[in-house]
């Protein structure tokens, strides 16, 4: 029977303020908040960081802890201010050292009052780190195309060999099948097998890979947020998961750039593909295909600035040869939307923004409703595996 609860463990998860005599009856301490001193008389041991606001904790975070939990002698004292965190934690690390079934430790943390939105995020992510991530490791390529300055995500499971690419470009689809077939491992084996082509919103500056995928690999799926309007093997929901192998990206919601913009978090939130929502220092134009500078500043702030600190970001495109950058670096330095501008600011920046209109809007567009196909007698939907 696996259990997530500390006294299972010869643990127990306690309040600094209610020790009081506790410490003389336990062989380990560990303090799991810096601001917490607790009464522990002779019985010492590590202080490790981890915020009662678990939207500031990273997965990074856990792997210290973890390895103080596994050297703690019984029965231990886990303390922070309230017990709460230590019965998050404690919850995780059992359920990692159990074999990972997130959603019986949430469960478990629910029935016992311990789990917010944050806490879950947290304790997914770091589950998923910790199991998936050491068995199942991710592949990941970032590729580019130059004549749209267009970013195409590669993500594959290392041991199931299972891909998926993100926002691919009609004129780079070769390419990506041929880095696909041509990636070696560390375990010798090469290649993947491409799941599906993602698209984060409908482009309006070039045509995506998806089609040309699908014709040369017909069990191609091409996937697009139900909220585009377009046509797609896959219409995708916020909070949908996209597997490839034991491996998944998130939808998150970010309409703005266009209504139908979706972003992809990783599974255990260090990546976010984030379209034309978040570029690096800038974001998508709000001034067609349904843009709105009001709903853009919303998603960034609301759904991606939450994201955690050192999650790294991976836009669709960059015009300045920058390849990637973080939720924190894009907080406190992005010029439209870092922390401490206002949504009338963001307003007025992206009007007076008169970018030109992209050159291959015109025929992009049409296309790209229609996931690459130049028309509805050329659809073809993905044949079965
Ligand atoms: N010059 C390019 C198009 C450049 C452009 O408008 N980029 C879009 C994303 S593609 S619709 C954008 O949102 N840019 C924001 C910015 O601040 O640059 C072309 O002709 O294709």
């Amino acid at each position: 029977m696996v259990a997530y609860d500390s006294p299972s463990y010869g643990l127990t998860s306690i309040g600094g303020a209610d020790m009081e005599g506790l410490a003389a009856a336990h062989k380990s301490l560990l303090v799991l908040a810096p601001d917490v001193e607790p009464k522990a008389g002779a019985l010492t041991g590590p202080k490790l960081p981890i915020d009662s606001d678990f939207k500031k904790n990273t997965v990074a975070m856990a792997a210290p802890i973890f390895a103080a939990l596994d050297a703690m002698a019984t029965p231990g004292l886990v303390v922070c201010k309230s017990g709460r965190r230590a019965r998050v934690v404690i919850a995780a690390w059992a359920c990692v050292r159990q074999g990972g079934d997130a959603d019986a430790a949430c469960a478990y943390l629910r029935s016992t009052n311990d789990l917010d939105a944050e806490k879950e995020h947290w304790v997914r992510g770091v589950i998923a780190a910790h199991t998936v991530g050491a068995t199942n490791p991710l592949v990941f390529r970032q590729l580019f195309e130059c004549e749209s300055n267009t970013y195409t995500y590669l993500l594959a499971d290392g041991a199931t060999r299972d891909a998926v690419l993100i926002d691919p470009v009609d004129l780079t689809a070769e390419r990506d099948l041929k880095v696909i077939d041509g990636i070696v491992t560390a375990d010798g084996k090469q290649g993947f097998k491409l799941r599906a082509g993602l698209n984060t919103h409908c482009h309006a500056d070039h045509i995506t890979g998806t089609a040309e995928l699908k014709k040369r690999l017909p069990t191609v799926r091409s996937m697009i947020s139900e909220s585009a309007g377009a046509k797609a093997d896959v219409l995708l929901k916020p909070g949908d998961k996209v597997h490839f192998g034991k491996r998944w990206v998130e939808v998150v919601a970010t309409p703005g750039h266009t209504d139908g913009c979706i972003s992809f978090v990783l599974d255990d939130r260090s990546m976010v593909f984030t379209g034309d929502a978040l570029l690096i220092g800038a974001c998508g134009r709000t001034d067609f295909q349904q843009g709105s500078a009001a709903k853009l500043f919303e998603s960034v702030r609301s759904r991606l600035f939450t994201l955690p600190p050192d999650c790294v970001v991976y836009p669709a495109h960059d015009y300045n040869g920058r390849p990637c950058s973080t939720v924190l670096g894009e907080r406190m330095t992005n010029p439209r939307l870092r922390d401490g501008i206002t949504e009338a600011e963001f307003v007025k920046i992206m009007a007076e923004l008169n970018l030109p209109y992209p050159k291959k809007l015109d025929a992009s567009l049409p296309a790209n409703i229609l996931c690459g196909f130049p028309d509805e007698t050329a659809w073809m939907p993905a044949k079965a595996d």
